[in-house]
């Protein structure tokens, strides 16, 4: 799921970090009071455009195509958006403004007189009636659009209820956090002030004129701009009317194309409601209820458009396409293989999958003291699939405009790198223009963040960034495009890129993750054992059981992925997700002498010494058996339960050591043992009967178990015993689709390792 942690001196960033945060909370000391010495206005005009010309900015440093940013996404002290209409504020002058302070019950309008930049948020300086400038940072814009698009130089707009405060860099700023605070004015609004009301008025223009602009942006595939023209048109003509009607449609269109479904389904009912029977008002809307996941709204939709228009060739095949999306919601039988290729093939670019949401045999309830949770509704078997859950939103780090950042959280005092600030913005987007599918994602867990009343204001839907971003941080998952690919094994040891050394330097977890949010799996509690693992395949998460599930029992997850002592685990567990974790393997390890543990952990960290001497050079391997072997038996000795009591998690890094070793000493009947009691050591019981490998009883499930089964495989293939590894190869395939999601991608993923072994490969 989200992992993070506080950066350390030996990070890249810890310095800005410190210094940031020190101006923060000294400017919290000034609450209240008038910012000092504010520079002239050139000099306000010559910071923003040299700032502009070193757009990699602040402690950002360009990497091959792609920046890595510091973010503070997040305002050291958290306020709520606006929540009330415009009409009700007060208006107020810069000049009214006082620091850290968000100024509840007014509003200030201003013009912008530069053009912006987009640095961390859209930058610019912008000027209010009586010619005070200031600063203003406007976050949570659409990633798509470019800044110069949303302030240009010129543009008016009103701020509900601004926020001055001193921004990272010492100096005063507005900071608009919350989307639905900024009222951007057009032209002809009769709330910009006189002296900007431009000089000649503009001949008014017929609806026909806006939307022939519309369909000009819509052919250059500017679906912003089509959009706002169709917008403009629909404000003057005559309702019911056809050219009504072709607004309506085309501006459906556009939304479609935005991907803000619910506003192109109130377009194509509104054409609807005038007329009924409408081709492309039918399909539209269709579209609309595709695209939001109701497969049955789209069914009603196209059977009754394809009984007017039998031959619509478009609509025969949605219809198709929608007739299997019913049948995987029911059955939650999908086309993995074909789904997975599909996903490699999305290079760069960002990508969905065309299926829809499986919800199998689980429901919420109550979880007592962890709040809600996920459970069984009837009994299931290892394997069975539980969840195929499609996201709210999610952003891979393969997608080449997706902003991989490091995000502080000054609240937190917390850094992370990866994707997640670019998260944050695009749910933001999402909530803003799907008030309906919003409704879900605020139903999630937001610790003990204050809520405020939202719905709309103004025609605009409220959006708490900070709620928003209490939420991720509670309940977004890391992510990658799929949890096994083909070349699975080499990534372990592949060459970092420029982006990810980078990242790998400045984050404490030397990793650079996507992340996304998925609403049902977000119900699931954590357990340091699990009887459930989750996987990722492109916008998908799907959660398998890994054991046997009763009814009634609650489905858990592993939050954590990294083999962690308990101490590090609940520190982890605390510090991302608020709570001590009391799962039955935490029970075992805090009622374990103190001795014992403080003796796993010297002898874990010594075993890991010889992973640097293993990568030294390929031919200190027998030297490295004996050592090792003493230090495995020596953590086996620290354990005093049985190990489907205790399973021996901490053991595997160290096996992971000793298998390599034994491999280059071509010892395949160790590797052999090792293996089969690697599996024995989590709690597995594994027999061979009636020519079947059978597992009778599943133990501590993660990924290195995948492992085991291939060292078992690959070294009876290499002993020449190929019925034994035809056994465990067909049983690997099942963990691997516990593992990996889906069982099809197995051959994909390790045949080639199986061809080199010798080992039976279909
Ligand atoms: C992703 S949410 C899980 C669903 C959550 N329980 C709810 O009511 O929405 C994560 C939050 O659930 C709670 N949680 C998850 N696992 C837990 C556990 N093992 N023990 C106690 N609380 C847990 C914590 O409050 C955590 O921040």
């Amino acid at each position: 799921m989200f992992r993070y942690e506080e950066p350390t001196p030996e990070d890249r960033w810890y310095y800005f970090f410190q210094r940031a945060e020190r101006i923060l909370k000294e400017a919290e000391a000034r609450k209240g009071q008038k910012p000092l010495n504010k520079p002239p206005r050139l000099q306000y005009i010559s910071q923003h455009n040299f700032l502009k010309g070193a757009e990699g900015g602040e402690g950002g440093s360009e990497s091959g195509k792609r920046t890595v940013r510091i973010l503070s996404n997040i305002a050291y002290t958290e306020h709520p958006p606006c929540v009330v209409p415009f009409a009700t504020l007060e208006k107020k002058f810069l000049d009214d403004l006082r620091l850290e302070i968000a100024h509840r019950g007014s509003y200030i309008i201003l013009r912008a007189i530069v053009d912006p930049n987009n640095y961390v948020s859209v930058t610019t300086i912008a000027e209010d009636e009586n010619g005070g400038v200031e600063l203003v940072e406007i976050y949570n814009q659409d990633g798509r659009k470019s800044p110069a698009s949303i302030m240009p130089e010129g543009q008016v707009f009103i701020l509900k209820e601004p926020y001055l405060k001193t921004t990272s860099h010492g100096g005063p700023g507005i900071r608009v956090d919350h989307v639905s605070d900024i009222i951007f004015l057009d032209g002809e609004d009769e709330r910009i002030p006189e002296k900007w009301r431009p000089r000649i008025r503009l001949l008014a223009r017929r609806s026909l004129d806006w939307k022939d602009d519309g369909n000009r942006f819509y052919k250059e595939k500017q679906y912003f701009e089509a959009a706002q023209c169709y917008t403009k048109g629909l404000q003057v003509v005559e309702p019911g009317s056809a050219s009504d009607i072709v607004l309506l449609l085309n501006r459906a269109q556009a939304y479609l194309e935005l991907g803000y479904n619910e506003k192109a389904l109130l377009d194509a009912d509104k054409a609807l409601s005038y007329e009924p029977l409408n081709q492309k008002a039918l399909y539209r809307s269709a579209l609309a209820c595709y695209g939001e996941g109701d497969y049955e709204s789209a069914r009603a939709r196209l059977v009754k458009l394809l009984k007017e228009f039998p031959e619509n060739k478009n609509a025969k095949e949605k219809l198709l396409r929608t007739f299997r999306r019913l049948q995987e919601q029911r059955k939650g039988e999908y086309e993995f293989l074909k789904m997975r290729n599909e996903v490699k093939e999305w290079g760069d670019k960002r990508g969905k999958l065309d299926c829809a949401e499986y919800v199998g045999p689980v429901r919420i309830g109550d979880a007592g003291d962890k709040g809600r949770g996920l459970f069984a509704t009837r009994d299931v078997k290892f394997g069975d699939l539980l969840l195929c859950s499609k996201a709210f939103n999610v952003c891979h780090k393969e997608v080449a405009d997706a902003r991989i950042e490091i995000l502080f959280n000054f609240k937190a005092r917390k850094g992370q790198a990866g994707t997640h600030s670019h998260l944050v913005r695009e749910l933001i987007q999402v909530l803003y223009h799907n008030p309906k599918k919003a409704k879900e994602f605020y139903k999630l867990d937001s610790g003990d963040y204050q809520r405020v009343r939202g719905g709309m204001a103004d025609g605009l839907s409220v959006v708490d960034s900070h709620l928003v971003m209490r939420i991720m941080l509670r309940n977004c998952f890391d992510c990658i495009r799929h949890s096994f690919f083909d070349d699975h094994l080499e990534n372990l040891f592949k060459e970092k890129t420029e982006v990810e050394k980078m990242i790998a330097k400045t984050s404490p977890t030397g990793a650079v993750e996507g992340s996304g949010l998925w609403i049902m799996p977000s119900y699931i509690n954590h357990s340091c054992w699990p009887n459930s693992a989750r996987s990722f395949l492109g916008d998908l998460l799907i959660v398998r059981a890994a054991r046997d599930i009763h009814e009634g029992e609650e489905i858990t997850i592993n939050y954590i992925e990294k083999l962690f002592s308990i101490q590090k685990r609940q520190q982890a567990l605390y510090s991302g997700w608020g709570f001590n974790c009391k799962c039955t393997l935490c029970e075992i390890e805090t009622a374990e002498q103190q001795e014992a543990q403080d003796k796993r952990q010297e002898l874990v960290e010594k075993a890991l010494k010889f992973e640097t001497y293993l990568r030294q050079s390929v031919n200190k391997s027998n030297s490295g058996i004996a050592p090792m072997i003493t230090l495995i038996n020596g953590i086996e000795a620290t354990y005093s339960k049985p190990e489907f009591v205790h399973p021996r998690v901490r053991l595997l890094s160290s096996t992971k050591i000793l298998q390599e070793f034994l491999v280059r000493a071509e010892r395949p009947a160790d590797v052999f043992l090792l293996a089969k009691q690697a599996l024995n050591g989590l709690g597995f019981k594994i027999t061979t009967k009636g020519g079947k490998v059978v597992i009778e009883r599943y133990g501590y499930m993660c990924y290195p178990v995948m492992h085991m089964f291939m060292h078992i495989i690959t070294a009876g293939a290499a002993m020449g015993d190929l019925w034994t590894a035809t056994l465990w190869r067909n049983a690997a395939v099942n963990v691997y689709e516990v593992l990996a999601g889906e069982k099809e991608s197995f051959f994909d993923v390790f045949g080639r390792a199986l061809l080199e072994a010798g080992a039976p490969f279909d």
